[in-house]
């Protein structure tokens, strides 16, 4: 068996042209949405990513507006950007990038954000509206990395009703709130979320229709570890030799029915779906 790829890039950019089409329907109603980003420091990857969000929005139509911060930035000072952007009127939505410098404290920054204008739907206010909505359409912001996986099956036309989906890692981008949107009762999945202190993940692995690998551990799922035919999503990125390098071997994709390549799966995804929060906090604004 070799697994069918679950093409990121193809969906992301399918995806990004349906937004497009949206923001010249905004525009033609004379709204144009905004998408600001603040970054703190120099880490070169960091300033990548950040690059290709103004890239994206360039590319779908959406302003953009960049403020990079040094990272000496004190709290007080990242806090009056936070403000600024919470009263800019083209400022429709906006991410501060993750990490921040050590000496900022991070849910101190997500929580003097705007809900309405938190395009990553990172804020305790969003997070908690997921929570609470099991049944409704959401009409809050989702985390973008879990939307995107969520978003990447379903487009590849593949049903989790029913399945049993192993996440690994608790992360408060990925692991912990992607369960959130995997049990919702439109997706109808079982989830089990492992991370550092489970004991048995090779008998979870041996189980799960669907892994989604967020630990950011090179390579951890190997392919014998997983059950033949089995949906996998790598979610988690580090640097190998300089190489972004994904949480599952690229071997297990012999033993597994689909595979999100990485770089080129949920990558991509993730920056579609910040697209599509500012989007849709424009049009619900417009209503
Ligand atoms: N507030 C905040 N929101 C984020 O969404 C956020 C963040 N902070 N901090 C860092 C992580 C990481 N992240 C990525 C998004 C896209 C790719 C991506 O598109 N990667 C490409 C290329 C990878 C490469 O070659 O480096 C791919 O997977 O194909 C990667 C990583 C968003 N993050
Ligand atoms: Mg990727």
């Amino acid at each position: 068996m070799t697994a069918q790829i679950l093409d990121g890039k193809a969906t992301a950019k399918q995806i990004k042209q349906e937004l497009t089409q949206r923001v010249a329907a905004l525009q033609e109603r004379g709204i144009t949405p905004g998408l600001g980003t603040i970054l703190v420091g120099d880490d070169p990857a960091s300033a990548w990513y950040v690059r290709g969000k103004h890239r994206d929005c360039a590319e779908v139509g959406l302003e953009s507006i960049r403020v990079d911060l040094p990272e000496q930035t004190t709290q007080e000072e990242l806090l009056a950007k936070v403000r600024e952007l919470n009263e800019d009127p083209a400022c429709t939505g906006y991410i501060v990038q993750l990490p921040l410098p050590k000496h900022i404290d991070q849910d101190v920054i997500l929580e003097a954000m705007d809900p309405a204008k938190d395009a990553d739907g990172l804020h305790p206010m969003n997070l908690g509206r997921l929570v609470a909505n099991v049944n409704k359409p959401l009409t809050s912001p989702a985390p973008c990395t879990p939307a995107g996986c969520v978003e990447l099956l379903s487009r590849h036309g593949l049903d989790l009703k029913g399945k049993h989906v192993l996440v690994i890692g608790r992360g408060v981008t990925i692991g912990r709130p992607v369960g959130l949107l995997l049990t919702r009762r439109d997706v109808n999945a079982t989830v089990t979320l492992a991370h550092t202190g489970t004991t048995n993940l090779p008998e979870l692995l041996a189980q799960a229709d669907v892994v989604i690998a967020a630990a950011g551990q090179a390579h951890m799922v190997k392919a014998d570890a997983i059950k033949p035919g089995a949906i996998l999503l790598d979610v988690g990125v580090s640097r190998v030799d300089g190489k972004v390098t994904g949480d599952i071997d690229p071997d297990a994709a012999q033993h597994a029915s689909w595979i999100s390549p990485n770089p080129g799966g949920v990558g991509p995804m993730t920056r579609a779906m910040l697209l599509a929060n500012v989007v849709e906090t424009a049009e619900r604004q417009a209503s």
